[in-house]
């Protein structure tokens, strides 16, 4: 499908490049999960992604996962949904590389090949350009190496938001919970100081 096809998801033409922020993590830097309890990166989701994310030199993301027999769609296959999720967790932790707050507003993933169990999927993530809040990212995704065969590629718009999206929206136990866990308020909190 071509970018007219898909308005929503191409940068206006007063969008500017990314940048990346002076306090983002070095490249090469494996990315602390955002939450244990993520079912995308967090560990102790236990059949969650275990997703394992690391910066890239640009504003953009590496990241691997390995597909379990718990991520089944068709037998012996990740389920769709499940590689979207591995797709939109690599895309959201672009925001520790612009130290922004911003969550999936919409994510369109082309399929382009199965998938089977006990391969790892390498996924690379960038923003590609920003917009005021919004912010037009892509990625794609191979079999079993870097530059093995293409299984997905993915645009994607993201909408920044305040922290207080979270704490206003999610299940009031677990925000309290992951409130007073001070390694993760710690990270979170980061960003409104370097906003
Ligand atoms: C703690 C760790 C932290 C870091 C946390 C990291 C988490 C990473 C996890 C992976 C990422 C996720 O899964 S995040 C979870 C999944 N996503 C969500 O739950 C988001 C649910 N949706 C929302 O909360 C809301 O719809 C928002 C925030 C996306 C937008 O609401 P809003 O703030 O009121 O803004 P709104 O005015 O509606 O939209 C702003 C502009 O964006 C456009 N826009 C909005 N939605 C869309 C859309 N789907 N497609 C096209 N365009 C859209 C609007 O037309 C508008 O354009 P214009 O008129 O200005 O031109």
């Amino acid at each position: 499908m071509t970018d007219a096809a898909r308005p929503s998801l191409t940068p206006p033409p007063d969008a500017v490049a990314p940048v990346r922020h002076p306090d983002a993590p070095a490249p090469g830097q494996l990315i602390e999960p955002h939450y244990e309890f993520c079912f995308g990166c967090g560990p102790a989701q236990p059949s969650g992604l275990h997703l394992a994310a690391r910066a890239g030199e640009g504003v953009e993301i590496f990241a691997e996962f390995t597909v379990a027999p718990t991520h089944q769609g068709g037998p012996g296959l990740a389920h769709g949904g499940v590689l979207v999720t591995a797709m939109d967790d690599a895309l959201g932790t672009l925001n520790w590389l612009l130290h922004s707050t911003s969550v999936t507003a919409r994510l369109e993933t082309d399929f382009r090949r199965p998938v089977p169990v006990d391969s790892t999927l390498y996924l690379h993530t960038w923003v590609e350009a920003v917009a005021g809040r919004k912010i037009f990212c892509r990625g794609e995704a191979r079999l079993d190496a870097p530059d093995g065969p293409l299984a997905l590629t993915a645009q994607a718009l993201f909408i920044q938001v305040p922290l207080e999206h979270f704490v206003n929206h999610g299940r009031p136990e677990d925000i309290k919970a992951a409130m007073d866990n001070p390694d993760l308020h710690k990270r979170v909190r980061a960003f409104e100081v370097n906003p």
